[in-house]
């Protein structure tokens, strides 16, 4: 069964008239990389605020089921002349906790710790965030666009670490407007504009079974043979065809239509993510 981890009812945030979260009910499962995914301004760090209760809801609920929840949102305040690991023990300190929860934690992102923090790369800065939110070892990291800034490298570092966390039971719930690394990292998908969430899904459910791309002769045949099963129209030299494929195909050679080439075209999330806040403008 799956458990749950964060919920929020409804959720609701308005700053004077201006509803900024709007009814906003979603669900973070034990153990998995939720992507909380929208456009700047969409309401995405005010809703995280609200789950970690730094923002109080205006309406609504955010229930959190952790007992240790650790969170990067806009970057916790390094000392710049100080090391990393420095940084960290500063941290667990302020935590009554022990020197070695800040070496555990920094051994757990992969850094030495050694360098001055303002003389570190920013994803090592990403890291060493990371590294802060997992101190006394985080159940539940919320973190607000983790690999914001970061080169395809730094990128491509972060996503491995956050799959290993969620690989260890952790549950992590991360902020992007980059639907490409959503994709990529996240189990699920929340995605929010204008402060509603308009979807949410598997990655590959909110993508949908895509499409079929048929290349058949004579097409005006397979076309019409098409339509019997669903929405079809013409593209590069062959049909878009909304059907599933195996009925498809037996009418078509039944209807003595000779199939040249027959594949799913699967949507990028990039596509459902604006046919989505398309529909909201
Ligand atoms: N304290 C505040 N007072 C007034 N308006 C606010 C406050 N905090 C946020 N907002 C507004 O709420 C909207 C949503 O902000 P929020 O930071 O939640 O969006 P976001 O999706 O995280 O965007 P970004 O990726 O740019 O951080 C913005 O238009 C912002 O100006």
């Amino acid at each position: 069964m799956t458990e749950t981890m964060v919920s929020t009812d409804r959720l609701t945030r308005r700053y004077g008239t201006r509803v900024v979260v709007d009814a906003v009910s979603l669900t973070v499962h034990k153990g998995e990389v939720y992507g909380f995914l929208g456009p700047n301004g969409a309401g995405k760090t005010t809703t995280l605020r609200m789950i970690l209760g730094l923002v109080r809801p205006t309406a609504g609920t955010a229930t959190v089921a952790a007992r240790r929840t650790g969170a990067l949102i806009e970057g916790p305040g390094f000392f710049p002349y100080l090391s990393g690991r420095d940084n960290l023990r500063v941290l667990a300190r302020h935590r009554a906790l022990p020197d070695t929860a800040a070496d555990a934690a920094l051994d757990r992102v992969g850094l030495d710790g050694g360098a001055a923090f303002r003389t570190c790369s920013l994803g090592m800065k990403q890291r060493l965030g990371v590294a802060a939110a997992l101190l006394g070892d985080a159940e539940l990291l919320v973190l607000d666009e983790p690999t914001n800034g970061l080169d395809p490298g730094g990128m491509a570092a972060m996503r491995g670490l956050l799959r290993d966390l969620a690989a260890e039971g952790r549950t992590v719930l991360l902020s992007s407007h980059l639907l490409g690394e959503v994709q990529e990292i996240c189990d699920r998908v929340g995605v929010i504009t204008g402060g509603r969430l308009v979807a949410e899904s598997t990655v590959a459910a909110i993508r949908g079974a895509g499409t079929l791309f048929v290349r058949a002769a004579p097409v005006d045949v397979a076309a019409a043979v098409a339509a019997r099963f669903g929405a079809v129209t013409e593209s590069d030299g062959g049909l878009r065809c909304d059907s599933p494929a195996p009925p498809l195909v037996q009418a078509l050679v039944r209807a003595g239509v000779e199939v040249h080439e027959v594949r799913t075209v699967e949507r990028s999330l990039s596509d459902v993510f604006f046919e989505l806040t398309e529909d909201l403008a």
